[in-house]
């Protein structure tokens, strides 16, 4: 018999987690220095599948390569095979009854204690394993692994308890009118990037925090850093089953778990292509399932800067740069096209910006001045080269950067193109990477301008809006409703905090189901209606029935 619940709980008061500034001296950097030294001293670390509480080794092996240093790896994994992932369905399903069952306060308590795993006990753990395992610098690794990770579990907690609150506004006399949140009858698919270790957690916590189970597939250049991961959610005591962790080869794995009858959810974060293709999947499997699946997923972008005439030139400049370069522009959101009025351009924009940019530093975690790290592997390296080569080719003059090192890690000079043409192919397409395409406007195109950024791309990510003349701000605003799906003013367009900044955008990059805030839990419930009568009937005829 279910254990009662003896009260309405209240769960603690949400923060976001502060931020530790890892400045010189400081005891942040000790401690992350020591979490980095004890990791290298253990390389290469072997991860398995986990299913049902247990590490399955299936012998087929794949390696994480660091980034900074390629002929090293940071980690050996099993893929998980045919027989893998079907025991991951089955054992997530035959887990599901219990923890769907499980008491709400319960389940939080454990998400809880899970964020005050990552954000204390394995804190620098994580963020060493990030900082190796996907080139982060030590505050790319803060930012991601420790803050914002943290923050998904906690906000999470507080969005489903007000979730759960919503009931129906009304009840008729002699009634009363309850809505529960059912969890979705059958099991999401969580599909993780590489590039932002919180989203692997957030992709499994969510629909598990409302009595979901989860089988996740992490991306192979983030596959140790979702292994801590996945230590942590069992530390805080999600059973065996709920979470079932299976790297292995992503199009084999998606077919096997897509066809699936039960498949009930995808949760995917990465680019529009995959998730592009995943969807097709799912529809050509449409009639095999139980349920419609619910299909959420959060994809690529091509942002901007809009820079008006009336902007702070320092501050939009040392915004840019933050927002393209950071982390090598490997965020969805980083920064990749840049529109600057003529005036300013030539009045000191353009010179300050190449000025600061010559200044950032390019090289791996060791060295902790570098801004710049490695791009994730030799794909990307490639990648990004061959965007710079076609700009070239467009005709875009490269004012700074253009060339890469991948001869021990795969470095890419932070670059900056000028073009002319503003619908040119790298003022068009996802890069990824430390480049950005300038185009100057004429001061008088700023409407014009408006329209040209709106029809540019198929994306509709993030942008950001630097003036200071309030009708610029809302002529854009206006505008360009629906070209992001998170806008600033003169602020640069990543960085978006969970329970700040709800995140996510709308045409080709996403469903916006806006991860961190209380609307994406929708999309993992399934809201049932209950009506319960007071009053027996006495008879069945109504008033109007009678003579
Ligand atoms: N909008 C957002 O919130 C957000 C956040 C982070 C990253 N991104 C996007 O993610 C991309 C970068 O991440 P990435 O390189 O890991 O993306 P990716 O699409 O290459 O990979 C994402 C996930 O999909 C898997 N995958 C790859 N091919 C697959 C296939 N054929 N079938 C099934 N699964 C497959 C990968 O293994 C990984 O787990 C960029 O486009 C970026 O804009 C978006
Ligand atoms: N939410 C992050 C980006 C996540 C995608 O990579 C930001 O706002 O910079």
């Amino acid at each position: 018999m279910a254990a009662p619940t003896l009260a309405t709980f209240k769960v603690p008061e949400i923060h976001n987690e502060p931020m530790r500034s890892y400045a010189p001296g400081s005891e942040e950097r000790k401690a992350l220095k020591a979490a980095i030294a004890e990791l290298e001293q253990t390389l290469p670390l072997e991860v398995p599948c986990i299913v049902n509480g247990k590490p399955i080794k299936t012998g087929k092996l794949a390696k994480q390569p660091l980034p900074h240093d390629h002929a090293n790896h940071l980690a050996t994994y099993h893929e998980a095979d045919e027989a893998t992932v079907k025991a991951a369905i089955d054992g997530a399903l035959a887990a599901k009854a219990d923890w769907e069952a499980m008491p709400w306060s319960d389940r939080a308590a454990i998400f809880l204690k899970a964020a005050d795993l990552v954000s204390g006990k394995y804190r620098y753990k994580l963020m060493a394993a990030t900082m190796l395992g996907q080139g982060k610098n030590a505050w790319q690794a803060e930012i991601d692994a420790a803050a914002e990770l943290t923050d998904f579990l906690r906000f999470g907690v507080k969005y489903v308890e007000e979730l759960y609150s919503i009931q129906p506004p009304r009840n008729s006399a002699g009634s009363w009118n309850r809505m529960e949140y059912r969890a979705l009858e059958g099991f999401v698919f969580a599909v993780s990037p590489f590039n932002f270790t919180a989203i692997g957690g957030n992709l499994c916590a969510t629909p598990a925090l409302v009595g979901n189970v989860v089988v996740w597939k992490p991306s192979p250049a983030a596959t140790y850093s979702n292994y801590l991961i996945y230590k942590i959610f069992e530390e805080a005591g999600v059973p065996a089953g709920v979470i079932q962790f299976i790297p292995g080869p992503p199009a084999e794995v998606a077919a096997q778990v897509i066809s699936h009858p039960s498949f009930v959810a995808l949760h995917f974060t990465g680019s529009t292509f995959v998730f592009k293709k995943l969807w097709r999947d799912v529809g050509a499997n449409i009639d095999n399932y139980k349920s419609y699946p619910r299909l959420v997923g959060e994809t690529g972008g091509k942002n901007f800067h809009l820079v008006h005439k009336s902007a702070e030139v320092k501050n939009a400049v040392l915004q840019t740069i933050r927002g393209a370069f950071e982390y090598q522009g490997q965020k969805c959101s980083a920064l990749s096209r840049l529109y600057v009025p003529s005036s300013l351009w030539s009045n000191g924009f353009k010179d300050q910006l190449l000025t600061e940019v010559a200044k950032l530093k390019v090289g791996p975690y060791a060295e902790w001045t570098n801004f710049i790290g490695p791009v994730i592997g030799r794909p990307a390296f490639d990648k990004i080269t061959g965007y710079i080569q076609k700009a070239k080719e467009a005709g875009g003059e490269i004012l700074i950067g253009g060339t890469g090192d991948d001869s021990k890690g795969y470095y890419i000079q932070p670059t900056v193109i000028l073009t002319k043409d503003p619908k040119s192919v790298t003022m068009v397409e996802e890069i990824f990477g430390p480049v950005i395409t300038v185009f100057v406007y004429e001061d008088d195109d700023y409407e014009k301008t408006l329209e040209l950024i709106d029809t540019t791309t198929s994306y509709g990510l993030t942008g950001s809006i630097f003036a200071t003349d309030r009708k610029a701000l809302l002529q854009a605003t206006n505008k360009l409703r629906n070209a992001a799906g998170n806008v600033y003013y003169n602020e640069k367009c990543t960085g978006a905090v969970v329970g700040q900044q709800p995140f996510g955008g709308a045409r080709g990059s996403g469903t916006n189901d806006k991860a961190g805030s209380m609307a994406i839990f929708y999309r993992f419930v399934s809201a049932r209606s209950i009506k319960e009568n007071f009053v027996s009937l006495e008879d069945y005829s109504y008033p109007s029935n009678l003579q």
